[in-house]
């Protein structure tokens, strides 16, 4: 006897060998997670299949749910997938990790960012950018360079950063990310040592030089107001995984900046998984 709603491959025999219909969600969820312990993230046999052969209890545990408030979220649940992090990396040989470039404009951040993404590329790693000007034509296009949006800006950004890296990716974020406390909170949102910070630690004076948007000088003559370097406040990192500065009075070529950061991913195991 079978129910006309239950398709019949959704249908469990139970000992008896007369089918009965089950609560495929409780079941499907429970076998995924026997999957996922098995270490193959489910992909070596269907969740379902490892049920029939008794590698799960037919008697599905019941777990009350934790409940959580977040911020302005209440009643919110936090759902897990067999597929994490770990299985992802394996499948690219790499681990997820961020890599956030700060510095004050025309420091070379965005030069590095692309730079690095393309050396990682072209040895079979994959790579993003999230570079703060791109970013401010969508994401954060509602936000201003007052301290509290830059603030915000570098929130929003820590958090999809973190996401990429959850996916196994290498995330390269590019923002000028001027306060301190901005850039830690990122790095607490990463565990294990999955956030690097680069410094581009070049004098203001190479930087306004440079100048190839105009800014400095737009800022300089006060059309700009609250630009960082000029009239608003870039805090140095203190203790930066890596350090890009000038060598002999020099600005290292983008490819020597790009393969600093790679030999420093590759002493310290990112780039396998
Ligand atoms: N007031 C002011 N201060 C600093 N920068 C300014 C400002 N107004 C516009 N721009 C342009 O915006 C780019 C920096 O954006 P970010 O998102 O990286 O800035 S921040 O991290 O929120 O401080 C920055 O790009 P980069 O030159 O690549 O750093 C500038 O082109
Ligand atoms: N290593 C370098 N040597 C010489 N010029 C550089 C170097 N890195 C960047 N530049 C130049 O400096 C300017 C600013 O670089 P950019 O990457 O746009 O900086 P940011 O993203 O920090 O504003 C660009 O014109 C770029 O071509």
């Amino acid at each position: 006897m079978s129910s006309p709603s239950i398709p019949p491959s959704l249908l469990l025999r139970a000992s008896t060998s007369a089918p009965v219909a089950v609560n495929w969600r409780k079941h499907a969820a429970r076998a995924s997670v026997v999957a996922a312990l098995a270490g193959d993230g489910g992909c070596a046999g269907s969740g379902m299949e490892q049920l029939r052969q008794g590698k799960a209890s037919s008697s599905p545990v019941q777990e009350k749910p934790v409940m959580s408030n977040i911020g302005k979220s209440t009643n919110i649940l936090w759902h897990d997938c067999p597929i994490g992090q770990p299985e992802r990396q394996k499948l690219l040989g790499q681990k997820g990790c961020v890599i956030w470039i700060t510095g004050l404009s025309g420091s070379g951040k965005s030069t590095v960012a692309c730079a690095l993404s393309r050396e990682l590329h072209c040895r079979g790693h994959h790579t993003y950018v999230l570079d703060g000007d791109n970013l401010r034509h969508g994401l954060n296009r509602d936000l201003s360079f007052k301290a509290e949006d830059r603030t915000e800006n570098i929130r929003r950004v820590g958090e999809v950063a973190k996401l990429f890296a959850d996916a196994g990716t290498i995330c390269i974020a590019s923002l000028i990310s001027p306060y301190r406390r901005d850039r830690d909170a990122c790095r607490a949102l990463v565990p294990d040592s999955r956030f690097i910070e680069v410094f581009m630690d070049l004098p203001l004076e190479i930087c306004e030089a440079r100048d190839p948007k105009g800014l400095y000088k737009l800022a300089r003559t006060g059309k700009i107001k609250g630009f960082t370097g000029v009239d608003d406040p870039y805090e140095s990192p203190v203790n930066s995984e890596i350090v890009i500065k000038l060598e002999e009075g020099e600005c290292p070529s983008p490819k020597a900046m790009a393969m600093q950061v790679l030999l420093y991913l590759e002493q310290n195991g990112y780039l396998q998984a």
